[in-house]
């Protein structure tokens, strides 16, 4: 098979047992191109997809002068520089109204906001400082030349890019493309991703559990997660930690998918066959990372014979509930976006804040343990979430962050030499 990873060189300089998570991360970004099919939506269906080509401005926007407020449309060069100035009115324009006339010398035009300038009137004086005395409005000094007065283009110009192709459309791009008159946009098509769990103990919601089961939940957190990316996703159930079940599986969703997502499988045991059927049906770029939780994680592709249209990128995600969690915030998320069509993709918001109990943390190994923020006397302030074994879904379900441990980094404590400053990564509104 030709391979796909082979433009890697740091996949023959690496060493797979410790991987960190930057290079980890780099390498699936570098692996992965956008998906190739766009579609034309129209933009109410274009929520949350990434846009195919360019949205060419036809128009400037605002389309016209206009005025940001309500007041009265002058010439500045009438206005007197010390003490107020009387000036005639001559008429009103409002939104969607203009006033036909022109300005002329000591005229002055009653304006709504949004209405057009009238021609001749350069300012807006709001009405809340100028007076109206025996029929003439009365002007005070100080005012700006141009002030309160929109100018045509000055939000987006005719004939320029208002939204570049790679963009994720969210509520503010929908309403610049329909700020544009424009009804349709071209966009990527879905990415479609095959999931499934692995492992004999999973029993499916609905069925008694039988002893020494446990019920398949990284099927519903990563059904969640794929979902509110807005990927088309493909759930294939459980698979037995049986090597046929599994090829099978394999091949089923190589076929369909563009990602494949897997929980459980690949670590070290004796029914841990992923990486080894990675191995056997495509290639595997890596399988572990110096990291917890989330340490034996596979990335890789299964089928395709070295083209990128076949196959798919596979995501062996560590079966414990949390590391699923945790692995798919750093690396199938981002990966995914990317397949999405997302360019750049962005960096994890990530900001210091005081961690306020101690922390054991071990040297070597970038950690994610999952903490909620608060406020404190004005400083950004992160308690852990309790136990933070990586089956313990509560500490995920509390949080709001991650607290992001570095390699280097020992414990947390206040007044030890490391300190109780801790970079955390917000997780409310991802996705
Ligand atoms: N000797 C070693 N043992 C383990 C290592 C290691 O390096 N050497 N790594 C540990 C780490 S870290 C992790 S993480 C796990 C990952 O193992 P697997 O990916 O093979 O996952 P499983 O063994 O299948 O399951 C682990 C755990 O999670 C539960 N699980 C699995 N799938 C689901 C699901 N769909 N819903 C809910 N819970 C699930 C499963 O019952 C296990 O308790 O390996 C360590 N071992
Ligand atoms: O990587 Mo594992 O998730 O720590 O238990």
């Amino acid at each position: 098979m030709t391979s796909l990873l082979k433009s890697f060189s740091c996949i023959d300089d690496y060493d797979p047992e410790s991987l960190s998570v930057d290079a980890a991360r780099r390498i699936v970004l570098d692996t992965l191109q956008a998906v190739a099919g766009h579609e034309r939506l129209f933009i109410r269906q274009a929520l949350g997809r990434v846009l195919a080509a360019d949205v060419i401005s036809p128009v400037d926007v605002p389309a016209h002068d206009n005025s940001a407020m309500d007041g009265w449309a002058v010439r500045h060069a009438d206005l007197a520089a010390v003490g107020e100035t009387r000036l005639k009115s001559i008429g009103t324009a409002f939104a969607g109204r203009a006033f036909e006339g022109k300005l002329g010398a000591g005229e002055t035009v009653r304006i709504m906001t949004g209405a057009v300038m009238p021609q001749g009137a350069d300012t807006v004086v709001i009405q809340e400082v100028a007076k109206v005395e025996e029929g003439a409005v009365v002007v005070p000094a100080g005012q700006r030349l141009g002030q309160n007065a929109r100018r045509a283009g000055e939000d987006l110009k005719a004939g320029a890019a208002a939204i570049a192709a790679g963009k994720l459309l969210r509520p503010a791009e929908l309403g610049i493309i329909a700020s544009l008159g424009i009804a349709e946009v071209s966009v990527r098509r879905r990415v479609r991703v095959a999931l499934f769990s692995t492992g004999d103990e999973l029993c499916s919601i609905g069925t008694p559990l039988f002893p020494g089961a446990v019920y398949d939940s990284n099927r519903y957190t990563l059904w969640g997660m794929l979902t509110r990316l807005g990927c088309e996703v493909i759930d294939m159930g459980v698979v037995k930690d049986d090597p046929a079940a599994l090829e099978a599986a394999f091949r089923e969703a190589a076929s369909c998918a563009d990602a494949i997502v897997t929980s459980g499988g690949v670590s070290v045991g004796e029914a841990d066959f992923i990486k080894q059927l990675m191995e056997q049906l495509g290639e595997v770029a890596f399988w572990k990372i110096a990291m917890k939780p989330g340490r034996p994680m596979a990335f890789g592709r299964i089928g395709g014979e070295g083209k990128e249209d076949d196959g798919a990128w596979l995501f062996g995600l560590p079966g414990n509930p949390v590391a699923v969690m945790v692995t798919f915030y750093q690396f199938v998320r981002p990966a995914l976006l990317k397949l999405m069509g997302m360019d750049p993709v962005p960096e994890f918001p990530a900001f210091p804040a005081r961690c306020v109990e101690p922390m054991k943390k071990g040297r070597g190994r970038t950690e994610f343990q999952r903490g909620v923020l608060f406020l404190e006397n004005g400083e950004w302030c992160v308690r852990p979430t309790g136990h933070q074994g990586s089956g313990i879904l509560s500490s995920m379900a509390r949080a709001d962050c991650f607290i992001v441990l570095e390699p280097e980094r020992g414990k947390v404590e206040k007044g030890s030499d490391e300190g109780d400053t801790v970079m955390v990564q917000l997780m409310t509104g991802m996705v």
